[in-house]
């Protein structure tokens, strides 16, 4: 009987091939132990509402009224939303061809794609076009469809930083194109060596893969590096040189925790440059709902904005924008809203700025709790992060426990957090799942927990790891 079209050994090769370790081996694992009883701390998933992040008030009073329009004809509404709350829904539904039950324009809203080109000209100092603007349920969703539309075949390779957030390789894996990986450099506080890439793409061309992209994740998942303005004036260069288009993953740019490089998009330096690159360089820009001090990962509001595609190129994508019908309405307004937050003078900007003022100083202090906390460990060295919401520490193993690690069929890193997640309910992601240099370990864990649980969860694991050294100390 010959296998059924939904069988395993009949699936697309390509789907086989995809991991996406945020959800992997350890994850499961977590679930299991959950479900048996066990108190797990997720800090595997950049998702701070689990963590217990509270929402913004104003966006959410905003798309509770466009959710619920008929509030607005409550005599009473006054006496429960201020008046730009109300105001703001009555916008956003004005934009909706009939509310957020109906489709919106496969690209997104005009008037929020008009409100993010407003916003990228008053952060960069350049002109915006907002139907170079795409809105998605999602940057994931955008990332996936641009990596589909320039990967043609196997031959095609995609250069990806690694460590890497593994979207990326999952994405080309699932497209069937090849990963071509730059490696970050640990020492230099995980920066990005052009001359490493170069060699990369050298060393990919000898065995025949053309390479067609760049990515760059500024901050950095799983690093959490923030690149300088020198760093990215020489990407962009180096794209120009090498015939690249650069997709520059941007969903951290609010979640900034030293003031040495604060974010500067791509995009902005790319004007900056002046002709002939800032007009030769193809670049795709990303951003989210699900990150910063917003946090709002549920609700799915993603954008990407192209720069010098040509008309035709923009078209395609389009159109297969358009399969799709309509990226979610309530995500879009949450895009909006993230882009065009209350002004001073309005009634909920005090609020406004107060609650994201307090999150993101907060978690500023937890990125310095919890990189001191690593570097407090045995066998333990962690980077400052800079930027976006992780740490990366690296677990420097014993022999004895890379061996017993093997023996037992697993990454030494998968086989350390399996330890740590049976000893103490911390749920990580071994740094396996984002790639690092052969014989070097690491997890990546977030800096979500609250200021009030960091301390006993860095105690936990210090007890733990100072424990596992010791038993597998020669
Ligand atoms: C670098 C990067 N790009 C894109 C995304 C996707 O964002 P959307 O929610 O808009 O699709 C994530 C999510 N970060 C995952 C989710 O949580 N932990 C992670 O590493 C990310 O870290």
């Amino acid at each position: 009987m010959s296998p059924k079209p939904l069988d395993y050994e009949s699936l697309n090769e390509n789907v086989k091939k995809v991991a996406y370790a945020v959800r992997g081996e350890l994850y499961l694992r977590a679930s299991e132990l959950q479900k048996e009883g066990k108190k797990i701390i997720f800090t595997n998933v950049g998702n701070p509402h689990a963590l217990g992040q509270k929402p913004l008030t104003f966006p959410r009073q905003v798309v509770a009224l466009c959710q619920a329009p008929f509030l607005l004809d409550d005599p009473n509404v006054g006496l429960l939303f201020p008046a730009d709350v109300i105001a703001r829904a009555k916008h956003y539904l004005s934009l909706t061809s009939g509310g957020l039950g109906a489709y919106s324009d496969s690209r997104g809203l005009p008037g929020i794609r008009k409100e993010i080109a407003e916003f990228i000209e008053r952060r960069d100092g350049y002109p915006s076009d907002p139907e170079l603007i795409y809105l998605t349920d999602g940057a994931s969703k955008g990332v996936m469809q641009i990596l589909n539309t320039i990967i043609r075949n196997e031959k095609d390779g995609i250069l990806v930083p690694v460590p890497q957030y593994p979207l990326y390789s999952a994405a080309i894996s699932l497209y069937g194109g090849s990963l071509v990986p730059y490696y970050l450099d640990e020492e230099a506080n995980w920066g990005l060596d052009i001359n490493h890439t170069r060699q990369s793409v050298a060393e990919a061309r000898l065995k025949g893969i053309t390479v067609r992209a760049m990515v760059i994740i500024n901050p950095g998942n799983p690093t959490g590096q923030c690149l300088s303005e020198a760093n990215l004036r020489e990407v962009l260069k180096f794209c120009y040189q090498e015939n690249l288009v650069l997709l520059a993953d941007e969903v951290y740019q609010q979640n900034i925790y030293q003031d040495e490089r604060p974010f500067i998009s791509a995009r902005k330096i790319l004007a900056d440059i002046g002709l002939p690159i800032s007009k030769e360089v193809q670049l795709v820009s990303f951003h989210t709902v699900s990150k910063g001090y917003w946090g709002e990962c549920g609700q799915r509001g993603g954008y990407f904005e192209m720069t010098n595609l040509p008309a035709k190129s923009v078209d395609e994508i389009y159109k297969v924008a358009s399969v799709s019908l309509s990226p979610n309405v309530p995500g879009q307004i949450f895009l909006g809203l993230m882009v065009n937050p209350p002004k001073p003078g309005d009634i909920s900007y005090l609020k406004f700025v107060a609650e994201s003022k307090a999150i993101l100083e907060s978690l500023r202090k937890r990125a310095h709790i919890m990189t001191d906390g690593f570097n407090s460990c045995r066998n333990v060295v962690c980077n400052f992060t800079e930027g976006a919401m992780y740490s990366f520490p690296q677990i420097r193993l014993p022999p004895k426990a890379i061996e017993t690690a093997q023996r037992a069929g697993k990454a030494p890193d998968v086989f350390y957090c399996l330890k740590l997640l049976e000893a103490t309910g911390i749920s990580t992601v071994p740094g396996s799942g984002f790639g690092q240099k052969e014989g070097v370990f690491h997890l990546r864990t977030t800096i979500l927990p609250s200021e009030e649980d960091m301390p006993s969860i860095m105690s936990s694991f210090k007890k733990f790891n100072d424990e596992f050294m010791e038993q597998y100390e020669d």
